[in-house]
């Protein structure tokens, strides 16, 4: 890849890729220049066995992206795409190396939109003449202390599976409003998706969270979240499903598409406004599981705490914030920061070190 001297504003290339879209974005500096979000037909996405399949397909749509924006490949001096799954790393600003695309392409630790990530990135920042190119805080980010990673039963370890980028970035934020440095809070941050993770932020780092991809935490709109244990065991030797319906069952069509039938959080309020006592119930409970789950992560702090943060698409909802709000607003001040910007979030992690504030990390396991 190519070598990072120092710039003082550098134009950036974001690229984040969900399941079923890529949102890209222009940064010159930290100030966003143009911003899109790609939407793919369903029926186009069917013609691709998985998510790595598509790689060319979504290259060549970044690539019309560009030209209607008038931003030629050649002009972008660093690339950064949202990192997937790979071995559990420490948080930061990785230089996309070969290691990394091998396990991302071969979706060696799973499957999961963005491995795209770097795989994208790497191939634009190739042929814009052979570009910086990195990833920053991906979804495996493991900062876990010694006690969380211990669970009862030997065999299974806890991990660290969450939405850092964003949590990392909201978390800064907040230290930033409250005038301290990162490395000088203690946060619990809440992100409210269609995947949910609750995070203790001790001094920089995530030292516990819920496995938002693997059955841990409050049930989310499209995730089980935590079971008794002994009767999904029970229920997984029934014989009444496989085991990939097992799975989606638990991540992908859990939470309130199993109870309710849609995973979209507006609808539901839509459906109580009308009276619906089941949605009513079902969405009381989401909020009763978040709030939980917060109060859990007192006791990580030892009681102190600055500040909780909610954040995700869910927390533009004044009634499912309230709920939340309600049950844990005696542990410390609230930070409501509705949606993620992941965006904002890529383009400063790559700029720390375009300028030279962080050194990038390598990637070697
Ligand atoms: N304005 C809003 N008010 C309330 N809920 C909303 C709002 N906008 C989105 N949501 C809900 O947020 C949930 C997640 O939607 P979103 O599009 O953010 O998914 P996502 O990007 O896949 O999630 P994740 O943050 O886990 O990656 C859905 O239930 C959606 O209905
Ligand atoms: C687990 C973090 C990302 C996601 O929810 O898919």
């Amino acid at each position: 890849m190519g070598g990072t001297s120092l710039m003082i504003s550098p134009k950036i290339l974001a690229i984040n890729p969900g399941s079923t879209s890529t949102k890209i974005a222009f940064f010159e500096g930290d100030r966003e220049s143009w911003r899109e979000t790609q939407r793919y037909d369903i029926d186009v996405l069917k013609r691709f066995s998985g998510i790595i399949e598509q790689e060319n397909f979504r290259l060549e749509e970044i690539k019309r992206s560009l030209r209607a924006h008038g931003t030629k490949l050649e002009e972008v001096d660093a690339f950064v795409g949202r990192g997937g799954l790979l071995h559990p790393i420490p948080a930061g600003t990785y230089a996309i190396n070969d290691l990394m695309l091998e396990e991302m392409r071969a979706c060696k630790y799973g499957v999961h939109a963005s491995n795209l990530g770097a795989i994208l990135a790497h191939n634009l920042a190739k042929e814009a003449g052979d570009k910086p190119c990195f990833i920053v805080d991906p979804v495996v980010v493991d900062e876990l202390c010694d006690e969380a990673r211990i669970s009862g039963f030997p065999e299974i370890e806890r991990k660290s599976i969450f939405h850092a980028l964003n949590q990392k970035a909201t978390a800064r934020r907040a230290a930033e409003e409250m005038g301290k440095k990162y490395e000088e809070t203690r946060l619990i941050v809440a992100h409210l998706g269609g995947g949910i993770s609750v995070g203790a932020h001790l001094y920089g780092r995530v030292v516990d969270v819920n496995n938002a991809l693997d059955g841990e935490g409050p049930f989310s709109p499209e995730r089980a979240g935590t079971l008794p244990v002994g009767q999904l065991v029970n229920y997984c030797y029934s014989g009444k499903c496989t085991l990939e319906e097992m799975q989606k069952k638990l991540v992908g069509q859990g939470g309130l598409v199993a109870h309710l039938g849609t995973n979209d959080a507006r609808e539901v309020e839509k459906r109580i406004a009308e009276g619906d006592v089941k949605a009513e119930l079902v969405y009381n409970a989401m909020a009763y599981q978040v709030a939980k789950t917060i109060a859990e992560y007192l006791a990580v702090l030892s009681g102190q705490v600055d500040g909780i943060i909610i954040t995700g698409s869910i927390a533009y909802s004044n009634k499912f914030v309230d709920m939340v709000t309600k049950r844990v607003s005696f542990i410390a001040p609230i930070f409501i920061y509705p949606g993620e910007d992941e965006m904002l979030a890529l383009a400063q992690g790559a700029l720390r070190v375009l300028t030279g504030e962080e050194e990038a990390k390598t990637y070697a396991y």
